[in-house]
């Protein structure tokens, strides 16, 4: 069982692979675990850290009273990362169920009348500690996009990837997209 990196919350479950919900039939799984790898290594520049590495990020509580998520968790660059590389793949359970009560929850891919997802709220890495850039002070776009991609072993995974270079120090942001944001503005507003 792979350590918890520092600030990791007792009550959530820490793992570096995706499990499966019994929501996802059988040939999405094989979909995701044996497709082909042709897209792998197009991001990592050979000298990039590898998404494992735990000195490339460290999960810290926010405490600047204008950030909009203070008092939460974020992510944060422990060391300088490179422009176009793997910070650290989005780990959690994979679920073709609906989960609207979830914060964690994120689309892989949509197939035919099938939408799967990858939710992060009970079991996860540090990949589900990104925050999104709106409403922070100074912060007008993300400094990382998420990415699908295969690794060697064929295994889609979705990875959280430098779109510039981002110091040391610097809180990892990316966009959770408009819909994202919508549907929660709607069900609190419902
Ligand atoms: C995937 S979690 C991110 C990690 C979270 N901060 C934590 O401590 O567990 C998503 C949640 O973080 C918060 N969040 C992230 N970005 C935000 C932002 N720009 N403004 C307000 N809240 C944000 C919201 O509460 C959102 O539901």
């Amino acid at each position: 069982m792979p350590e918890p990196p520092h600030n990791w919350p007792k009550n959530i479950h820490y793992t570096t692979t995706c499990s499966f919900h019994s929501s996802v039939p059988q040939s999405i799984r094989q979909k995701i675990t044996e497709g082909s790898a042709a897209k792998t290594a197009t991001i990592n520049p050979p000298n990039g850290p590898s998404p494992a590495d735990k000195s490339v990020v460290a999960i810290r509580r926010i405490s600047e009273s204008t950030h909009p998520a203070c008092g939460q968790l974020g992510l944060f660059a422990a060391r300088k990362i490179k422009e176009k590389t793997v910070i650290v793949d989005y780990i959690g359970e994979i679920h073709c169920d609906e989960r609207p009560e979830s914060d964690y929850d994120l689309s892989l891919f949509r197939s035919s009348d099938l939408s799967v997802g990858i939710d992060a709220n009970k079991q996860g890495n540090e990949g589900r500690f990104v925050n999104d850039y709106r409403g922070i002070p100074g912060q007008e776009k993300p400094n990382a996009v998420f990415v699908d991609e295969r690794l060697a072993s064929g295994e889609l995974r979705m990875r959280i990837v430098s779109s510039r270079i981002i110091t040391k120090g610097e809180e990892i942001l990316v966009s959770y997209g408009k819909a994202w944001w919508q549907a929660r503005t709607t069900s609190t507003s419902n």
